[in-house]
């Protein structure tokens, strides 16, 4: 599947501009949409899932247009929303078979192997039994993924998927989303935290105050981040300038000072390493360019 997002805009009806002339290309696999918090990543995850209209501009999934094919748009997409909530009273399994029928998925034995199957790959399968609204946080993320899959859509919309999940879980879910990725599906994981995206995206884009700030594979954004990325070791007093004219990545207390990791011109600093950059440099570097600092 093919997405094509022509010069889209969103302006609310307050007047704020969510998002400003946006084109992206998006293919199969796993596409990363990162940002920061309002940078818009949710106002275009709810166009494309058409819950809202574009202001201007249109998108394309393969041949179907949003103006006009809502309907085939929609039987074609799973969507699992930031704020993803339970009905109450449904056991895990009758949550999932919900969501089948939902699906369109009629035979009843069909749905009841596929549910068995999901409950399964989510790790789900020994609390089948337990009302789905006394899960844990993070079972309860890998239930919503289920039921967002069991239809078998050919484009996955997750929208912060790991926002409050403790690291194991976040790994768990990461793991569950890239070997669907294997499959002739699209996945775009819209997220604020790098490490969502670093090692399962084979292309992202960058969103920032409503504008596209970058978009192309992981190492392309990495490589336009060399030469900016430095480790200074300095004293208390120089290192509060550096904070003030850098943005500083961590910080190592040492025997007589600080060890910083920075983001900007290190070079002028006494015993400057340039460092190789990483995702999360990169990511770093193209928000302070677009907010100035460098
Ligand atoms: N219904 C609305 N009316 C007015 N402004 C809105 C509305 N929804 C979002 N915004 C604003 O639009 C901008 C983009 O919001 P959006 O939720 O799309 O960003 P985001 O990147 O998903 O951030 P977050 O992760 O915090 O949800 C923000 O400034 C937000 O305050």
């Amino acid at each position: 599947m093919q997405i094509k997002i022509d010069s889209l805009s969103k302006v609310y009806p307050n007047g704020k501009k969510a998002l400003d002339n946006v084109s992206l290309e998006i293919g199969n696999g796993m596409f990363g949409l990162l940002g920061p918090n309002g940078a818009g990543k949710s106002s275009l995850m709810r166009i494309l899932v058409t819950l809202m209209e574009p202001s201007q501009g249109n998108v394309k999934f393969d041949s179907f247009d949003l103006k006009t094919d809502r309907k085939e748009i929609r039987n074609i997409l799973g969507y699992l929303p930031q704020d993803f909530r339970f009905f109450t009273k449904l056991k895990t399994w009758e949550f999932l078979d919900y969501a089948a029928s939902l699906a369109g998925i009629r035979s009843k034995k069909i749905r009841h192997k596929k549910v068995d199957e999901w409950l399964e790959k989510v790790g789900l399968f020994d609390v089948r039994e337990r009302d789905a609204n006394k899960l844990s946080g993070g079972m309860k993320r890998r239930l919503g993924i289920a039921q967002t899959l069991i239809g078998d859509p050919k484009v996955i919309i997750v929208d912060e998927p790991t926002t409050g999940l403790d690291p194991e879980e976040r790994i768990r879910f990461r793991n569950i989303l890239s070997e669907i990725s294997q499959q002739e599906v699209t996945i775009i994981l819209s997220t604020h935290i790098v490490g969502d995206i670093s090692s399962v995206c084979n292309s992202l884009a960058l969103l920032n105050t409503g504008q596209l700030a970058f978009s192309g594979s992981p190492q392309e954004l990495i490589e336009q981040a060399r030469g900016h990325v430095w480790q200074v070791n300095t004293s208390g007093y120089e290192y509060d300038l550096i904070k003030e004219q850098h943005a500083v990545v961590s910080t190592i207390p040492t025997k007589d000072g600080w060890e910083v990791q920075l983001i900007g011109d290190g070079s002028k600093f006494q015993n400057a390493i340039e460092l190789e950059p990483n995702l999360e440099h990169a990511y770093v570097y193209f928000m302070e360019k677009s907010t100035s600092l460098i």
